[in-house]
């Protein structure tokens, strides 16, 4: 699918604030593609479509885990904050007819991370946290170590902010981004 489709498709899946992010996310992950040494035009469409399941309701989810035979852990069943990136991998595959792995499972595990992630994978990590319209206290932080050549450090400090706040809330970590901080903890 070419971009123009890619992006008329989006756009009816989207509304417009989450179209501006993935289009922040996707210029973000170029930038970072040329600092790293990775393909622009796979970093493009990864950032673009990363969010494509967002704003599913719950019967769309259910349409689409049984259409593609989605599996969702315990963790995902009912929890579009998580579950969006798993399904948005299928619709990444299945509807916007990509056939690139990387670019797939780059969609795939850019909410929890994963141990031993690809360079697109943390590209589209750190592009969904540090894209312009991205406002938080440690964001400029992020952004020194990420485009300053300390990609991994930045995934670590990301991985630490999430377990705190999910922490802070009462719920459920995601064990993937656990084993994604302990992974880079244990290599470093
Ligand atoms: N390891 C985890 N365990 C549980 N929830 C998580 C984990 N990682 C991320 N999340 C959830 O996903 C949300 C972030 O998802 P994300 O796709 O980055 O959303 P947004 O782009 O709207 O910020 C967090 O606010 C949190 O609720």
């Amino acid at each position: 699918m070419n971009l123009d489709c890619i992006n008329e498709k989006l756009s009816q899946m989207l509304p417009e604030g989450r179209i501006k992010h993935s289009i922040g996310v996707a210029d973000c992950a170029v930038k970072l593609s040329e600092i790293y040494n990775y393909d622009k035009e796979k970093a493009y469409i990864a950032g673009i479509i990363h969010d494509c399941a967002k704003y599913l309701n719950e019967d769309e989810v259910d349409e689409y885990v049984n259409k593609y035979e989605i599996y969702l852990d315990e963790l995902e069943r009912g929890n579009i904050a998580l579950s969006h990136s798993v399904i948005g991998a299928s619709i990444a595959r299945h509807e916007f007819l990509v056939e690139d792995k990387e670019i797939i499972n780059a969609v795939k595990y850019h909410t929890t991370g994963r141990e031993d992630m690809t360079l697109i994978e943390k590209i589209i990590y750190m592009a969904d946290l540090i894209e312009e319209g991205r406002n938080f206290p440690t964001v400029d932080k992020l952004r020194e170590l990420t485009y300053s050549g300390k990609l991994d450090e930045a995934l670590i400090m990301s991985f630490n902010n999430t377990i705190k706040l999910i922490i802070d809330r009462g719920q459920l970590i995601h064990p993937r981004t656990v084993k994604a901080r302990n992974y880079l903890i244990n290599k470093k």
